[in-house]
């Protein structure tokens, strides 16, 4: 019987620094779940949320990611008590105020996709100061999901090339997937390399549907707010392992 030596069994597994997934998506799930366990409001799960969404930002960053894109997932949305939606659309600016200066700092761009419009004016006067105040930066490209739907986001992209056809802008010969893409809201990031959902959920929750055609999922039973830098290691590093046992093109 032979015995693993201490140091084997401590041994951490390093993230290979040559095969790091360039595009994370994450479907943050579990901010009402983590309050509910510990008796809280649901707005307590929220707010523990935040602090996890700065620790994955930070961690995106140390690792060089190309892209991280956070979709905030929850069935009622906008079903919510009016309390909540009232909560939630104070976070974004609340976040901004904290962390703009970090993301400027360590040259974050700030985009979004969906349906931007939807949200309250302070909520949207927040964002686009962002979006604006870190457009020229050239390091981590940190995505938001607001209000987006993949379907829909197909469906507009669709009618755009129907009405490009219509005035002879489009020659349907050169309609091929990579073209298609440059129709939505994504075109200017490369696909998920790897999408992440948290809270035990194995749902897609028409998140990035044709984005994800050849993308790896890792689900894990970690609520958001317990969801950190660790557990975002070992995500990428049972990415790694799946692209080094598949190997492959
Ligand atoms: C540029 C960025 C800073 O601004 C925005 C970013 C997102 C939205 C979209 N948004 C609110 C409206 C909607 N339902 O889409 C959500 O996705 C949504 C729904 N619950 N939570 C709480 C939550 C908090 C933490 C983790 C999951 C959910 C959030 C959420 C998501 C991420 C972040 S980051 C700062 C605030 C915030 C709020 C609007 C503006």
């Amino acid at each position: 019987m032979f015995t693993r030596s201490k140091e084997k069994q401590s041994v951490q597994k390093e993230i290979d620094p040559s095969n790091l997934p360039e595009h994370i998506a994450i479907i943050m799930d579990g901010n009402g779940r983590w309050a509910k366990k510990r008796g809280l409001p649901r707005i307590a799960g929220h707010r523990e949320g935040m602090k996890t969404i700065q620790k994955v930002v930070e961690r995106a960053v140390e690792l060089n990611l190309k892209a991280l894109t956070l979709y905030a997932f929850s069935t009622e949305n906008w079903k919510r008590p009016m309390n909540e939606v009232e909560f939630i659309m104070k976070l974004p600016s609340q976040f901004l105020d904290t962390y703009l200066p970090d993301l400027v700092k360590n040259n974050v761009k700030v985009t979004t996709i969906g349906d931007f419009d939807a949200l309250p004016k302070y909520t949207k006067e927040a964002v686009s100061y962002s979006v604006k105040k870190t457009e020229n930066n050239t390091g981590l490209i940190l995505n938001f999901a607001i209000n987006y739907g993949s379907r829909k986001e197909i469906l507009d992209a669709v009618k755009q090339i129907c009405l490009d056809y219509q005035e002879g802008q489009m020659d349907l010969d050169n309609l091929d997937e990579k073209a298609f893409s440059n129709y939505l809201t994504t075109h200017s990031l490369s696909d998920p390399d790897l999408v992440i959902r948290t809270s035990g959920e194995q749902r897609i929750s028409n998140y990035l549907l044709w984005q994800i055609a050849y993308s790896e999922f890792y689900f894990t039973e970690k609520l958001w707010p317990d969801f950190n830098q660790k557990a975002l290691d070992e995500a990428i590093l049972a990415y790694q392992d799946r692209k080094r046992r598949f190997g492959g093109l």
